[in-house]
């Protein structure tokens, strides 16, 4: 069943919404559905989006551990927090939530991993001990989804260049990029210290404009 009116896509559907308050800001919470896996993606809105500057954006994806535990091996649980205060303090922006967990290879294969990085390996060498790539997630939902809302370009909040680059694909402007360096512990340096090394992420705190076509 489809409550609100839709653009179509041929990836997933807009379902519904209702209003969501949190300790930060009152959200509206919407649900979209992936058509070719059932998955349910998530987007929290704040305030006017269709007109105006281009929003500040966070694209999170799924962490259970992090999101809901509280887990400190990854600073997921953190960014998500600040990504919400940041968007309450402007009164206006946009999360995704993906349900990529595990940077798409879902929670059972991720404690493997984890279990893994115990044994000495890190983040990337114990996905690809599992026969995944390092990172599995794909990306293209995220137009649709923006569209849903009228967003062709945003200000992203992110560390990481290969989401960049991805929304560049998909035609979505990153008009900057907006660092999201939260939560560093001795839990989870390595894990961040191998993002950095292996995965290009940027540990810098300084906002970013974003150049056409440069992740
Ligand atoms: N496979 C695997 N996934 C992990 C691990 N630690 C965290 N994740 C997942 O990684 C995803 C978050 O990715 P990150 O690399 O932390 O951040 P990002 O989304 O790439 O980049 P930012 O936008 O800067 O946060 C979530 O889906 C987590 O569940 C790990 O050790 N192994
Ligand atoms: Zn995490």
């Amino acid at each position: 069943m489809q409550d609100n009116a839709t653009a179509p896509s041929n990836l997933v559907d807009y379902v519904t919404s209702c209003s969501l308050p949190t300790p930060w800001a009152q959200f509206t919470l919407h649900a979209f559905v992936e058509h070719s896996t059932g998955k349910e993606h998530l987007a929290m809105t704040l305030g006017d989006l269709s007109t105006g500057d281009a929003p500040l954006a966070r694209i999170h994806s799924e962490c259970l551990t992090g999101d809901v535990m509280f887990s400190q091996r990854c600073d997921c649980g953190a960014q998500l927090e600040s990504a919400l205060r940041r968007i309450a303090d402007e009164g206006r922006g946009i999360l995704l939530y993906l349900r990529q967990e595990g940077r798409g290879i879902g929670l059972v294969n991720k404690i493997r991993a984890y279990r893994l990085q115990e044994a000495g390996a890190d983040t990337v060498e114990a996905n690809l001990q599992l026969g995944f790539h390092a990172d599995a997630r794909n990306y293209e939902l995220v137009l649709p989804m923006l569209e849903q809302f009228g967003i062709e370009a945003v200000r992203l909040m992110t560390n990481n260049p290969r989401k960049i680059d991805a929304l560049g694909k998909l035609g979505i402007k990153v008009a900057e990029r907006v660092p999201l360096l939260v939560n560093r512990n001795v839990y989870n340096e390595n894990y961040l210290n191998t993002k950095q090394a292996k995965l290009g992420h940027m540990m810098t705190s300084a906002t970013e404009a974003v150049l056409d076509g440069e992740a």
